[in-house]
């Protein structure tokens, strides 16, 4: 008989559960990880890789044609087949064969199945034969079940079969006319591959397009969207969708304008994987966001139960996840043995990152890459602050980069410690640029030590001392 007891559980295969997984086993613990779709996660199949990699051909194209010599060997358009099918193996084909090997060699169980909490530290696991599984954890449970479309109450809405992100992501052929519902992150990324697969995109930007970041980002994309023959509607929203039995969708605004469509993709946002989780079996309520104290701990449980990722709620991104994963996967390990743990301010086990310096690039033309605060946050979190802003296309190693390069950059700095809070670029392959102004921002590097970081000539590093120009020694 199969002894179900572990020191820890994880009830989620994404890229936060693995990292908790494979963190506290090479602690010396032993980790089961259940899983009811496939190992790896959102991230893997239907979000991070195969967005990019509908994103990065069409990017590619642009730059060469930013560049003469480049420009004239461009001879074709993008082709979208071949575009959908790299995407395919950058999605592994759907299948977790590759991440399945990687848990064995890991020293990782898995538990195929719906995971469902029945008491304190024990986990029910449903698998697709109705069979179920118990499983005893000695020290700790870990919730990573991740986040799904959050689809909203508009007339009609369900019953027109949307699109939501993972329809997108997964997407066989490219439809004619695309509507998208929300100009946040997804549908910016959305509405920017589409339009170059050869889609035409309307969005409807209810709040704008990347309304959380620095305004003038939302801008330029909106901007260049246009140029890609996007019909960005800022302000305008949804009321009623309705598929006819053609297939087409009309989607009415308010207003009473209707738009004709081929598929409407919603990307307002996501919703917690917990209302089939048993957390009514521990006092919480099914459907909530799991919210945790410093130490991840989900806090209306008990010391026995955390959440990482997306379900805890406190930033919905891979690489902070797994930040996460680590931080609480080594604290896991410590309280077991006994030795002393540091949830403190950017303690070994703290996760301090979450609130100062998240790093986020949204992969749309152009661009859009960001650390920490937008002078907005921190104008409102009562900070005394000082807003430096620079066109990146005045720097040397941009106009290299491409003829016509258009991008922007801010700094925030917090004028009272002199260091910098909030980092927003926004420009053609600015991505590569995001990790220097993390590192400034999380180790709160002063600005006078700054001057002595010098940037490469002629790089499109050289923003850095634009920005600390223009801001003065
Ligand atoms: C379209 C899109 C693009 C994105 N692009 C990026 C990007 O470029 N960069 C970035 O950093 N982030 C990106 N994100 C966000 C990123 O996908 C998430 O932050 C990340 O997947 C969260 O990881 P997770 O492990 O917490 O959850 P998930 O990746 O959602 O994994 C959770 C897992 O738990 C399983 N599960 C759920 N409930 C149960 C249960 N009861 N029992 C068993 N298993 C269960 C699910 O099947 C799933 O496999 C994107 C998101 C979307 C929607
Ligand atoms: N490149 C990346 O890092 C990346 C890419 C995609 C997704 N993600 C992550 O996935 C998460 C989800 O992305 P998302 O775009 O779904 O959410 P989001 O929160 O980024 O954007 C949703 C947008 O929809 C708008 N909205 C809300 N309700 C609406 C309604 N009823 N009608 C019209 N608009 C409405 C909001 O104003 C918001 O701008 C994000 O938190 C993001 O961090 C990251």
């Amino acid at each position: 008989m199969s002894d179900n007891t572990y020191d820890v559980i994880v009830i989620g295969a994404g890229p936060v559960g693995e990292n908790v997984a494979d963190r506290v086993v090479q602690g010396g613990l032993t980790a089961a990880i259940v899983e009811r779709e496939l190992v790896g996660g959102e991230c893997s199949y239907w979000a991070c890789m195969p967005t990019k990699a509908l994103l990065r051909s069409a990017s590619a194209l642009r730059a060469a044609r930013q560049l003469p010599g480049a420009r004239e060997a461009v001879t074709g358009d993008l082709d979208a087949a071949a575009v959908l099918g790299r995407r395919d193996s950058f999605a592994s084909n759907w299948r977790d064969d590759g991440q399945v090997s990687w848990l064995e060699s890991a020293g990782i169980a898995l538990h195929r199945g719906q995971g469902r909490i029945s008491s304190a530290r024990v986990v029910d696991v449903t698998g697709a034969d109705g069979v179920t599984t118990r499983l005893t954890a000695r020290h700790a449970v870990v919730v990573a079940t991740g986040t799904g479309a959050l689809i909203p109450d508009i007339d009609g809405l369900r019953e027109s079969a949307p699109w939501t992100s993972r329809e997108a992501a997964s997407a066989k052929s490219v439809p004619g006319r695309l509507v998208v519902i929300g100009a946040g992150v997804v549908g910016a990324e959305m509405a920017t591959a589409f339009a170059a697969l050869g889609s035409t995109v309307t969005v409807l930007a209810r709040d704008g397009v990347l309304p959380q970041a620095e305004p003038f980002a939302g801008e330029l994309v909106t901007e260049s969207l246009r140029d890609a023959g996007v019909t960005v509607r800022t302000g305008a929203e949804a009321v009623s969708v309705k598929r006819d039995d053609a297939g087409a969708v009309h989607v009415t605004l308010a207003g009473g304008e209707v738009i004709e469509a081929d598929e409407v993709l919603v990307a307002i946002g996501r919703t917690p994987h917990t209302r089939d989780l048993g957390l009514e079996n521990i006092g919480l309520t099914p459907g909530d966001w799991l919210t945790v104290d410093d130490a991840l701990r989900v806090t209306a449980a008990g010391d026995w139960l955390y959440a990482a990722g997306d379900v805890n709620r406190r930033v919905l991104l891979t690489h902070q996840g797994k930040y996460q994963a680590r931080a609480l996967g080594d604290a896991i390990v410590a309280r077991a043995k006994g030795e002393p743990v540091d949830t403190g301010a950017w303690g070994r086990h703290a996760v301090t990152a979450d609130e100062r310096a998240v790093p986020q690039v949204v992969f749309t033309d152009p661009e859009i890459a960001s650390v920490g605060l937008t002078a907005a946050a921190a104008g409102a979190a009562g900070l005394n602050i000082r807003v430096v802003d620079y066109d990146l296309g005045s720097v040397a190693g941009s106009s290299l980069h491409a003829d016509g390069y258009r991008g922007r950059a801010r700094m925030v700095v917090d004028e009272d410690r002199r260091v910098i809070v909030g980092v927003t670029l926004a420009g053609p392959d600015v991505a590569e640029l995001l990790h220097a102004a993390t590192i400034a921002v999380a180790g709160e590097v002063p600005l006078d030590r700054l001057w002595h970081a010098v940037p490469a000539f002629p790089t499109m590093s050289e923003i850095w001392l634009r920005l600390l120009e223009t801001y003065g020694r």
